[in-house]
């Protein structure tokens, strides 16, 4: 396995299958891309299948062990079963999903070898719900999530973005995956950096305090360092990037846009390189290059100055 500067291993990818997607959540990051979506549009610059098939076989002879497929909405993709079934045998293969397509699809994708996926669900109203996504596909979604538990899809994941919009619904969705056997929630602390939308943001420590008088045993997960609190029948993963240093300390993973650039971290956009035609020596090499820039974003590329305000580490500004 490969180790970044900072003694970290890269022992899993994040690949971005699409920028596309039939919703439009008020908060979405597209993974660090910004607002470059379009609903359903085809699209001509994202991999191909055997592209990001090539990129998996490359990285598993670096012993990467996991991979994420994520988008936009992944599931778009229609060739998404056709890839999680060529993933290597050594790798667990997880799917990131809005989850209105899972549906008819979830069986496919356990029987082509995916081990597990998270579903967006940031309430347990269809009105908050519609706010949030710009769609009416609640009764949809829910839908979803039971195709994936009845195909054995485990855990199932819900993830809830922690936000102005959605903190009164928190409680209702923890008391939820405590009692339903199977469901996992991930409470994703908001990130403004990429929306611009400073506030809406709430102090995720105030749920993570809330959480300690409720569980009955919390762990901390090695990939970013992230608590979990278990719940009843449930567990509660929060996930809280911003401005840790821990986090960033333990992250493990190395990113691929929709159009195959490698990416060292999500919040940055500066150290992209294009796979494109590669062959797989090139395609070798770029990798380890991605891997030997890599820098914790926070405490390393941002550092606090004397105001304890975030800045950009001198070493990165021009570099
Ligand atoms: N800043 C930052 N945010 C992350 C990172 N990993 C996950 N997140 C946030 O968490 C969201 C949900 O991630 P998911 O795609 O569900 O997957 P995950 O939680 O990282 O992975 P698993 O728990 O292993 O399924 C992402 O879209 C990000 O908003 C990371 O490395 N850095
Ligand atoms: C970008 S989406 C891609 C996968 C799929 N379309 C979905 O919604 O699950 C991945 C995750 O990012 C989360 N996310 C998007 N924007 C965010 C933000 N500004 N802060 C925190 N999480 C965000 C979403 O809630 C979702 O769980
Ligand atoms: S469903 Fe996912 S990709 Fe689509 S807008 Fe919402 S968070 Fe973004
Ligand atoms: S370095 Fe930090 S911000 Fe960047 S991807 Fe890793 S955990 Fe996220």
């Amino acid at each position: 396995m490969l180790v970044d500067d900072f003694g970290r291993e890269v022992s899993g990818v994040r690949i971005s299958l699409t920028d596309r997607c039939n919703f439009d959540c008020v908060y979405c990051h597209n993974e660090g891309l910004g607002d470059t979506r379009g609903p359903m549009e085809p699209s001509d610059d994202e991999m191909s299948t055997d592209d990001v098939v090539r990129f998996l076989e490359v990285v598993e002879e670096f012993g990467v062990e996991k991979v994420k497929f994520t988008g936009g909405e992944p599931m778009l993709r229609q060739d998404l079963a056709e890839i999680i079934r060529r993933t290597p045998e050594s790798m667990e293969s997880s799917l990131t999903t809005n989850g209105t397509f899972l549906p008819g699809r979830a069986e496919d994708l356990k029987e082509a070898g995916l081990s597990r996926v998270n579903v967006s669900q940031d309430a347990l109203d269809p009105e908050a719900f519609a706010e949030i996504t710009k769609s009416g596909a609640y009764d949809n979604v829910l839908e979803g999530v039971q195709a994936a538990l009845d195909a054995g899809l485990d855990p199932v994941k819900l993830n809830m973005v922690v936000f102005e919009h959605t903190a009164g619904y928190v409680e209702e969705m923890v008391d939820h995956v405590a009692e339903n056997p199977g469901l996992q929630l991930q409470l994703i602390e908001y990130m403004p950096e990429l929306t611009g939308r400073p506030e809406w943001n709430i102090d995720i420590q105030r749920v993570h305090d809330w959480l300690e008088g409720k569980a009955d045993r919390v762990e901390m997960r090695e990939m970013h360092h992230r608590r979990r609190y278990y719940v009843g029948q449930g567990m509660v993963e929060i996930v809280d990037p911003v401005e840790n240093e821990d986090f960033c300390a333990n992250c493990h993973r190395v990113r691929v846009t929709h159009e195959g650039y490698l990416k060292g971290c999500l919040n940055r956009n500066d150290d992209l390189r294009p796979m494109g035609q590669m062959t797989r020596g090139e395609i070798r090499e770029a990798y380890r290059e991605t891997v030997a820039n890599r820098v914790p974003y926070y405490g390393e590329y941002l550092v606090q100055d004397e105001d304890d305000e975030w800045v950009i580490n001198e070493k990165y500004i021009g570099a």
